[in-house]
């Protein structure tokens, strides 16, 4: 972290780095790698790849995850990371593995009842996931549009999907998952005596409400949160990776 950054978070950083055994997680998108228009050119900002792999080096009782909304095998793919980390993907939903293929067709259905919403606003863009689909609006110039087209998926989507908004997006999720029930699950595996926690969408607000104290929730860029600590950009990640990896080294 740079000289100017948050005292507090560098004394809680410091707290944290005492305790074992130690979960390190973090979402992608907006945290890792800068938002950008094209979901499969989010790459990880220049310093993430090293400094994720010097805290995991820290040792078997210091676990770094990667917790997010893309499948796992997606992100592994658009990362590039590669490591001894734990791969978290579709909210929570694959866990432990690749999901099965059982609920693919409830999932097609459900693209198939969405494409013709978003081919016709142009700009913007359909995401089939293992077990979501997204209605991205990120290019869509107007923003009018975006919000009706954004409304007219809502209003299409079946009760019983989970609606998850998120940055210029609304997703569409086949099963009931959330990722602060993906890192209360991994504490609880780990025996984890504290979390440090990183987000930047209201996906992550799930993760940061449930963080206890002498955890540390970290948000990325501006908005409301539940965080108790904020850096503005992936470009600062890498100063907090940083600085955790040097205080565990
Ligand atoms: O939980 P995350 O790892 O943050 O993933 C959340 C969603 O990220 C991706 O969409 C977001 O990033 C895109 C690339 O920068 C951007 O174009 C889009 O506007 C953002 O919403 C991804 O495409 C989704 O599948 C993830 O759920």
């Amino acid at each position: 972290m740079t000289a100017d950054a948050d005292a507090g978070l560098d004394r809680a950083l410091a707290a944290l780095a005492a305790r074992r055994p130690l979960l390190v997680a973090s979402d992608y998108d907006g945290v890792f790698a800068p938002l950008v228009d094209d979901p499969s050119a989010a790459v990880p900002a220049p310093g993430i790849a090293e400094a994720l792999a010097r805290v995991a080096a820290a040792g078997g009782d210091v676990t770094v995850a990667l917790v997010s909304g893309r499948g796992v095998e997606d992100l592994q793919r658009v990362s590039g990371l590669t490591g001894p980390y734990r791969w978290v993907g579709s909210h929570g939903a694959e866990f432990g593995g690749p999901l099965t293929g059982e609920l693919a067709g409830r999932r097609d259905a459900l693209a198939e009842v969405l494409a013709p919403l978003v081919a016709a606003v142009p700009g913007a863009r359909l995401e089939v996931k293992p077990v979501s689909v997204a209605v991205h609006v990120r290019q869509v110039a107007d923003p009018a549009a975006a919000a009706e087209l954004l409304a007219a998926a809502d209003a299409a989507a079946d009760p019983s999907l989970t609606k998850k908004p998120g940055k210029a997006v609304l997703e569409l999720v086949l099963v009931d998952a959330d990722k602060g029930s993906a890192v209360q699950r991994l504490r609880e595996e780990l025996g984890a005596a504290a979390v440090v926690y990183l987000g930047d969408d209201l996906t992550d607000e799930d993760v940061f409400r449930l963080l206890g104290p002498g955890d540390v929730g970290i948000k990325v860029g501006e908005g409301p949160t539940a965080a108790a600590h904020r850096v503005a950009d992936p470009d600062a990640v890498v100063g907090v990776l940083g600085r955790l990896g040097d205080l565990l080294a």
